[in-house]
């Protein structure tokens, strides 16, 4: 790989931290998402809205202007897991500064702060296959001064023996790759507008995560009613159609009555769009 000159590489940066944040700004005010904050309101949040997470969003272009800087065409290697995970810790504290302590970002800053990073590791370019797959080897790394916390995230993947934020993104983000992007694409061809896409693509992650926030709040019932609930959406003809319009808003219901909020797919439409702009920055952006 050829080495870019520093300006190039700072411009590059700049570049990346602008876009992923713009991309959690996108997230948080695309509506209707079920249970979820969005310009509409809290969805099933009692301690978030959408200025807090904007506030929060922008608090964390440091983080990813930091993240890509530090990686720029590095290898996959324990130093450069540790310096990512001091980074991304230190951007959570950002985040918790901005917001008065609410978690606004946790699982957000996780999935993309490791994609910002595996584009600079790629020079600042590359499919999002390959920022996919790069991003993998880095969160299948060891980080050993990770402090043992138990959290929420944990508790449900081990007491429903399902995959977390973790396994996303070591198994190089399979709702990202298989199905959300595709489904992005398929509708965006279909003629629906922009907006409807990217709900589309939220329902096609739904319909399959073991979303850890969901398990969390509402358990088996909530995460079962959420994946048959965007099943049901998008075989309807996803949310540019009338009758799947009607469902989501019966979802939304439900998620509302179950206080389920599907965060982790949130997260991952995020990053989605973030991947989505890097393979067509001058379309996008
Ligand atoms: C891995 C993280 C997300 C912790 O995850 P954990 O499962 O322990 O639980 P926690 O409840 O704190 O957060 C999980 C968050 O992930 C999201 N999420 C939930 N389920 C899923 C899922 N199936 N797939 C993807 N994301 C999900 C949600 O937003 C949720 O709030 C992260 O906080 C972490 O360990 N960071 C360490 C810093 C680091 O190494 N950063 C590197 C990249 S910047
Ligand atoms: N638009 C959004 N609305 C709500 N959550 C979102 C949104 N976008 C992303 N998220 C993700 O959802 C997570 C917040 O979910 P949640 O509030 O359930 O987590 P928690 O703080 O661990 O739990 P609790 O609020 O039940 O104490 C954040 O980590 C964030 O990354």
């Amino acid at each position: 790989m050829k080495l870019l000159p520093r300006i190039q590489v700072e411009g590059g940066a700049e570049w990346l931290a602008r876009t992923a944040t713009q991309c959690l700004i996108d997230e948080a005010r695309l509506s209707p998402k079920p249970g979820l904050v969005d310009s509409r309101g809290n969805g099933a949040h009692h301690d978030l809205s959408l200025a807090l997470m904007e506030r929060s969003a922008h608090s964390l272009t440091p983080t990813f202007q930091a993240l890509a800087l530090q990686s720029w065409q590095r290898p996959a290697d324990i130093a450069l897991r540790q310096t990512v995970g001091r980074l991304g810790r230190e951007g959570e504290q950002q985040m918790m500064a901005a917001t008065g302590g609410v978690n606004t970002h946790r699982g957000a800053i996780w999935a993309l702060g490791l994609l910002v990073s595996a584009v600079a590791m790629l020079g600042g370019n590359g499919k999002a296959r390959a920022v996919a797959d790069t991003a993998a080897q880095l969160a299948k790394l060891p980080d050993d001064a990770a402090p043992k916390v138990f959290s929420k995230g944990l508790r449900a993947t081990h007491r429903y023996r399902v995959p977390g934020a973790r396994e996303e993104a070591q198994q190089a983000f399979p709702h990202i790759m298989q199905r959300a992007l595709p489904q992005l694409r398929l509708s965006r061809l279909n003629g629906g507008t922009e907006a409807h896409a990217r709900l589309d693509a939220l329902m096609a992650i739904m319909t399959s995560l073991t979303d850890t926030c969901v398990l969390s709040r509402a358990g088996m019932a909530g995460l079962d009613a959420m994946q048959s609930g965007a099943r049901a959406v998008l075989a309807a003809g996803g949310t540019a159609h009338p009758e799947g319009q009607r469902i989501l808003a019966v979802l939304d219901k439900q998620m509302l009555l179950l206080n389920a909020s599907p965060g982790g797919a949130a997260d991952l439409l995020a990053a989605t769009l973030f991947l989505d702009r890097i393979e067509t920055p001058y379309l996008a952006n």
